[in-house]
C-alpha cells in the first residue's frame, strides 16, 4: 500500500498541537498511529481501480434491467475531510452477455467512495467506469447521502439529504425505462 504513515503521524501531531492539547499527553500517545491506520483504511480506494470489478463476466444472455439497491456507503467529504454516508443504488441493462457478479457492483461503490470525494463524482464515477468496462445498454446510480460537514458544522442541518444521479446509455432517451428505475429505487 502506498501510505506514507509516518507523514500522517506527524500532521496529526501537528493538528493536536496547533489545536492546543498536548500530543505527549498517555491518552494521545497512539492517537497519530490510530488515525494513520484509519486513514489508510477508509481511503484505501485512493489505490484501487474499480474497474478491475467488471473483468470477470458471465455470458448470461440476460438483457434487461439489473439493479441492486441500497449498498451502504461511507466517503470522505473532499473539502473537509469529514464523512458522509448513506446508500447507492445502481441499475444496467447487460449488453452482449456481460453481466457481472452482484457483489461487484457494490465493491465497485466501495472502493469509489474510499476516497477524498464529491458525491457527484462517486456516481458519476460508477456509471461510467460500467458504460466503459461492460458496454452496457445503460447505467442508472443514484446515491443519497448525509454530509456531516452539513450537519456537525456549518449550516448544521442534521437529517438533510443530498441526492445525485448519473444516467447514461438507453436510460436517457427512453423515459419509461428511466421510470421503472426511480420507482423501484424509490428515494
Ligand atoms: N457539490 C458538493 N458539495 C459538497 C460536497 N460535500 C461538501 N460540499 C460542499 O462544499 C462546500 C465548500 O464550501 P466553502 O465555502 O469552500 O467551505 P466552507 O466555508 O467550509 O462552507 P460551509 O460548509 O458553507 O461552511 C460546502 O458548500 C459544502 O456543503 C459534495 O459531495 N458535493
Ligand atoms: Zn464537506
Amino acid at each position: 500500500m502506498n501510505v506514507d504513515m509516518e507523514k500522517i503521524q506527524q500532521a496529526v501531531r501537528m493538528i493536536l498541537e496547533a489545536v492546543g492539547d498536548n500530543p505527549d499527553r498517555e491518552g494521545l500517545l497512539d492517537t497519530p498511529k490510530r488515525v494513520a491506520k484509519m486513514y489508510a483504511e477508509v481511503l484505501e480506494g485512493m489505490h484501487i481501480n474499480e474497474e478491475v470489478y467488471f473483468e470477470t463476466v458471465f455470458s448470461e444472455e440476460h438483457e434487461e434491467m439489473v439493479m441492486v439497491k441500497d449498498i451502504p456507503f461511507y466517503s470522505m467529504c473532499e473539502h473537509h475531510l469529514v464523512p458522509f454516508f448513506g446508500k447507492a443504488h445502481v441499475a444496467y441493462i447487460p449488453r452482449g452477455g456481460r453481466v457481472v457478479g452482484l457483489s461487484k457492483l457494490a465493491r465497485a461503490v466501495d472502493v469509489v467512495a474510499k476516497r477524498p470525494q464529491l458525491q457527484e463524482r462517486i456516481t458519476s464515477t460508477v456509471a461510467d467506469s460500467m458504460m466503459r468496462k461492460l458496454d452496457p445498454h445503460g447505467v442508472v446510480v443514484v446515491i443519497e447521502a448525509e454530509h456531516m460537514c452539513m450537519t456537525m458544522r456549518g449550516i448544521k442541518k442534521p437529517g438533510s439529504k443530498t441526492i445525485t444521479s448519473a444516467v447514461r446509455g438507453i436510460f436517457e432517451k427512453d423515459a419509461a425505462a428511466r421510470a421503472e428505475v426511480f420507482s423501484l429505487i424509490r428515494v
